[in-house]
């Protein structure tokens, strides 16, 4: 049996160079029965392609079509493992009838399309919760940046300008709310490990029951612009659906005080960039951070690239889920999902999404 990892990230050594032996990890857990393939079938994080048959990022959030060498791989084989990769009708016509299983390497799988899946009789899987840990400690690193100004600093010292100061007084955390958007696992993490810092968390999300948000010590808020006219910042950890899609965008925005911050470190296509941009001119924010934009690259796009200008804004580059730990919880859980399903005949143990 074949699995066919698309990203060759994981057997790859720290300098990027092909390293075998890193794939010791899945061929251990999956058995000698199955043999263990990856890309490189994806950019982004690959070394890039040999003959330039990959496509680069589409304009659906950073995610990437697959070019001919991923649908030469997946002929034919037992199990897919994707990371960044668009699942397409064309993808799954490729993987027929052999693939049983397709699993997304992370946590969002707003490119796996579980209902391409089910049709084709294939499961799908995700890795809930490997790094909701590092996420909401990333998020609340960001928060906190903005809320004492740590990159506008650093960079004013650089700049031999030592105390300088650019901007607004900052506040004090104590004294002020901060509001969550999305209360799954990583929301109510970052719930837990901002209530020390604010005096108020809020949070809004329409599927989460208010009694469960009262349980963590968080008051529920019916709607979004609500949310955002209650709250001093706003950090956002909804999943990406056709329903959550510019789900931050000038309306929320709009009903903001002025001077509020926002936090993104779910998924790009959550906020429209362009009414961040507007609302930073006004004054309506006073601080935008990010891990994740769409397209993935900020210097990609003409929009998202105006936010690298600006003092008032921190990015990273879609790293808020990485730690030595999780990526070694991400690859254990990857593979025996696709273990469950080839070896034992089993249904994917966790995440079953098709
Ligand atoms: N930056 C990173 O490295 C990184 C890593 C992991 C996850 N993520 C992203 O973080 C986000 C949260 O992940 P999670 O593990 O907490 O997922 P989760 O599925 O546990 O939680 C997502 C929450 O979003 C809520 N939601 C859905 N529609 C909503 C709406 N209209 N308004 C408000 N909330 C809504 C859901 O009810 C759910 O509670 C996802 O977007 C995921 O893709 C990013
Ligand atoms: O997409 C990624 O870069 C990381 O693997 C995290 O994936 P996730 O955000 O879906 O968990």
């Amino acid at each position: 049996m074949r699995v066919v990892y698309t990203d060759p990230a994981w057997a790859l050594d720290a300098r990027g160079r092909p390293d075998p032996s890193r794939a010791d990890l899945e061929r251990g857990i999956l058995g000698p029965e199955v043999s263990v393939e990856f890309g490189p079938f994806e950019s982004g994080t690959d070394p890039g392609p040999a003959d330039g048959a990959q496509v680069g990022p589409s304009a659906d959030g950073g995610f990437v079509t697959c070019g001919d060498q991923l649908f030469e791989a997946a002929r034919g084989a037992d199990a897919l493992v994707i990371y960044r990769c668009q699942v397409t009708s064309e993808l799954v016509e490729a993987l027929r009838p052999s693939c049983r299983v397709v699993a997304r390497s992370g946590v969002g799988f707003d490119n796996l399309r579980p209902d391409l899946l089910a049709t084709a009789g294939i499961y799908g899987f995700n890795v809930p919760d490997y790094c909701g840990d590092e996420v909401s400690t990333h998020t609340v690193a960001l928060l906190l940046g903005l809320e004492r100004q740590i990159c506008v600093q650093d960079r004013l010292v650089r700049d031999n300008r030592w105390g300088i100061h650019r901007g607004g007084i900052p506040r004090r955390t104590a004294e002020r709310t901060v509001g969550i958007v999305g209360f799954g696992r990583i929301g109510r993490a970052s719930a837990r490990k901002l209530q020390p810092f604010y005096h108020r968390v809020l949070a809004h999300d329409p599927y989460v029951a208010a009694d469960l948000m009262a349980s963590h010590g968080v008051a529920p808020v019916p709607s979004l612009r609500e949310l955002f006219a209650r709250s001093d910042a706003v950090v956002i950890h909804a999943a990406l659906t056709p329903e959550t899609d510019g789900l931050v965008g000038a309306a929320a925005l709009g009903a903001a005080g002025p001077g509020s911050l926002l936090v993104n470190t779910a998924r790009g296509r959550l906020v429209d960039t362009k009414a961040v941009l507007d609302a930073l001119d006004t004054g309506q924010l006073a601080g935008f951070a990010s891990d994740v934009f769409a397209p993935e690259d900020p210097n990609a796009s003409p929009t998202a690239r105006k936010l690298l200008a600006r003092n008032d804004v921190i990015v990273s580059s879609h790293r808020a889920f990485l730690s030595a730990e999780s990526e070694l919880s991400l690859r254990r859980r990857i593979a025996a999902g696709v273990r469950a399903v080839l070896v034992d005949d089993a249904p994917p143990p966790e995440g079953r999404l098709a």
